[in-house]
């Protein structure tokens, strides 16, 4: 196998998201899966199926952006939802997937009219490009679906790279947001976990 180094700062930003993610509930009995990109056509991701408050350096690997591992391991079982993402959206250089009560049950709620809207919280402007509270946006839901792949070209010919979309969940599984920065989207995923969080509330 061809040597594809690891650069350190990408691991330490990605296992400090990881570890973020999980102190805040949103990622537990090994959910979730993290990765920041490396280059045009490489990005960094989570191994499957690890405890993602405990992950090492050896728990990332380098795949390609139609996923194929570069380095040893099994990558994410969703890195086809993550390359989707890098292929569609050169400027995304981090993508986080949580698995949170609020996200898990409103999507599956939700899932009939296809989106949950959020609007009009000043809690908005965390996210990138708002600078009100007198906005509305839709955070589109999918289904879920066991077949990553065929998920992940249902997201590309739904969603491809609208600008609009800060992230979209799967029906009764969780979020998928990222950003241009891994602090941007660490931002846009407390951003958007808190506003679901409000929705959900607003609900009871
Ligand atoms: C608790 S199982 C959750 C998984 O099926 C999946 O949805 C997930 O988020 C984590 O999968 P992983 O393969 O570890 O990246
Ligand atoms: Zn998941």
């Amino acid at each position: 196998m061809q040597e594809h180094r690891l650069p350190e700062s990408a691991a330490a930003t990605l296992l400090s998201l990881a570890s973020r993610c999980h102190a805040r509930g949103w990622a537990q009995a090994t959910s979730g899966n993290f990765s920041v990109r490396l280059d045009a056509h490489r990005f960094v991701i989570t191994k499957s199926g690890l405890d993602k408050g405990a992950l090492r350096a050896e728990d990332l690997l380098v795949v390609d952006l139609e996923g194929s591992p570069l380095t040893e391991g099994r990558p994410s079982a969703e890195t086809p939802l993550h390359a989707q993402i890098y292929r569609r959206r050169p400027g995304i250089t981090a993508v986080a997937h949580t698995h949170s009560v609020a996200a898990t049950v409103l999507s599956r709620a939700l899932l009939a009219e296809g989106y949950v809207v959020l609007s009009g919280f000043e809690m908005l402007k965390a996210l990138v490009g708002i600078n009100t509270h007198e906005t509305s946006i839709r955070l589109p839901i999918f289904p879920n679906d066991q077949d990553v792949p065929r998920l992940a070209a249902q997201v590309d010919a739904e969603l491809g790279d609208d600008d609009c979309v800060y992230g979209y969940l799967l029906a009764g599984h969780g979020l998928y947001t990222w950003g241009e920065n891994v602090n941007e989207a660490a931002r846009h995923v407390e951003a958007i976990e808190f506003l679901l969080e409000c929705v959900l509330h607003g609900r009871r």
